[in-house]
């Protein structure tokens, strides 16, 4: 089957007959130019696949300069359209210096025709191939911009929150491996996305794995990618999460939940900076900015043999702690309004408010669910409400069964602000009942609702 189209420019007119009848079977469409002079608006017009050029034209002069002044012309207009030159006085000096410059291949005159053809078939595939990959390049640029697309996010003006942030932008413009640490629903995820974000490895993909829910069986395939045959389901040849992030940067979630075993094989991959494809022995290299998160204390889980130390030591180079919601209150009522302007578009409900009611109730929670908990309860309120302002009881807190999950999340302090407030109000303000409840002295009652501002 004919495919592609050629140029061929030559002052021959006897080569370019020779030619027409000779490319005709091959190329679908064969372009004939007597002189270079139109060279440039041909390309422009036609946009061939490849350019057979001569590299002498004017009489006498057959140092082939004319056909290298030529070639850089034809770069200048696009630097991957393949090249190949013809010459009847071949040298191989000059054979290198146009490969040099950018021609694709040389082929000397007189010609082998079954020799000219391999070399316009193999130049017609190096189009192919770098159309593929422009084409590739261009679709990995749109895939990339959507997944490094800031995520609906909220900072938080708690001065711990800020403290992170300042810190982040620190470490982010390194190549340093992070740690983020931090209860379920604190953020991690979004953080990790944020120093992706503000790294110089920004133009470039951010891959995310979630370590707890990647089986064992399925490790080393799903982070270094197989080839095919190499086991039943491997049907093709795949690269895996560390290929797909080279040059970017890999985002392996939950790394708390990695069994002892796969531990061993991620610390190999990351001490050796390249992996082996299931199935293969040639080592590719990788260059990627690790970035970890988990809800365990892997310190812990090191003195409890669960978690290598070594594999500790070289993830956490930077370690951040997410602190959990509770932990920064001011941020409460801000991350609500955010959640809220986010719903009440969503489900078409602009005029909903935040009661001060509600507003106490969700500044007054502990919530040991975290930013996510109060997402989900916001969104709850939103979709369920009739209303034009959301009241407390639209706020379906986590029932007393959770108490104890409660508990273990608060500090002893807020826990004593909580028994104060409850006490404040079953006792209707009644300082002396207070007290006596609550087993302390008046004057310590008075000093501790004015450290907690009741
Ligand atoms: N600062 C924030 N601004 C906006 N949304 C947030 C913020 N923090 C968390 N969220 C939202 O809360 C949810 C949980 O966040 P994320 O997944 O990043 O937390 P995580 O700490 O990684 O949780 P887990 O440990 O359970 O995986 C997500 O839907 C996220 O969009």
């Amino acid at each position: 089957m004919k495919k592609g189209s050629i140029l061929v420019v030559d002052d021959n007119k006897n080569v370019l007959s020779a030619l027409r009848i000779l490319l005709d079977s091959y190329f679908e469409h064969v372009y004939l130019l007597s002189s270079p002079n139109t060279l440039i608006s041909t390309l422009r017009e036609k946009n061939p696949d490849i350019v057979l050029l001569d590299m002498n034209y004017s009489a006498g002069i057959n140092s082939g300069n004319e056909g290298l002044y030529w070639l850089s012309e034809v770069k200048k207009i696009d630097a991957e359209l393949p090249v190949v030159l013809f010459t009847a006085y071949a040298d191989i000096e000059l054979a290198v210096k146009a490969l040099k410059e950018g021609a694709s291949d040389f082929v000397v005159k007189p010609w082998d025709n079954t020799k000219l053809l391999a070399t316009l078939q193999a130049a017609f595939s190096l189009r192919q191939s770098r159309k593929e990959v422009k084409k590739l390049r261009e679709k990995q640029n749109v895939l990339n911009s959507e997944l490094n697309k800031e995520e609906d996010f909220c900072w938080g003006e708690s001065k711990i929150m800020q403290n992170l942030l300042a810190l982040i932008k620190k470490v982010a413009k390194t190549d340093a491996n992070v740690l983020i640490t931090g209860e379920n629903g604190t953020g991690k995820e979004l953080i990790a996305k944020k120093i992706h974000h503000l790294s110089l490895r920004a133009s470039e993909t951010l891959v995310s794995v979630d370590m707890g829910a990647v089986t064992e069986s399925l490790f080393e395939s799903e982070l270094f990618g197989h080839i095919k045959g190499s086991f039943t389901d491997a049907k093709t040849d795949r690269a895996g999460k560390f290929e797909a992030a080279d040059n970017g940067s890999l985002f392996l979630d939950e790394i708390g939940n990695l069994s002892y075993t796969l531990q061993a094989k991620l610390l190999t991959a990351l001490q050796s900076r390249y992996i082996i494809r299931v199935g293969s022995n040639t080592p590719i290299p990788v260059d990627i900015r690790l970035i970890c998160a988990t809800n365990r204390n892997l310190f812990k889980a090191v003195q409890d043999g669960e978690f290598r130390e070594d594999l500790l030591y070289r993830i956490d180079t930077i370690q951040i702690e997410v602190p959990p919601l509770r932990e920064r209150r001011e941020d409460i009522v801000l991350l609500a309004n955010f959640f809220l302007d986010k719903f009440t578009k969503k489900y078409n409900k602009k005029e909903l408010k935040l009661s001060d009611k509600a507003i106490s109730k969700l500044e007054g929670y502990s919530w040991p669910g975290n930013v996510r908990e109060l997402q989900h309860a916001i969104e709850k309120a939103v979709i369920l409400s009739d209303g034009t302002e959301l009241q407390p009881t639209d706020f379906y807190m986590r029932p007393m069964e959770n108490k104890a999950a409660v508990i273990e999340a608060i500090t002893l302090e807020e826990m004593e602000k909580i028994l104060i407030e409850k006490a404040l109000n079953k006792y209707d303000k009644n300082i002396s009942a207070i007290a006596t409840e609550l087993g302390i002295t008046r004057p310590t009652l008075y000093s501790k609702m004015k450290k907690y501002g009741l």
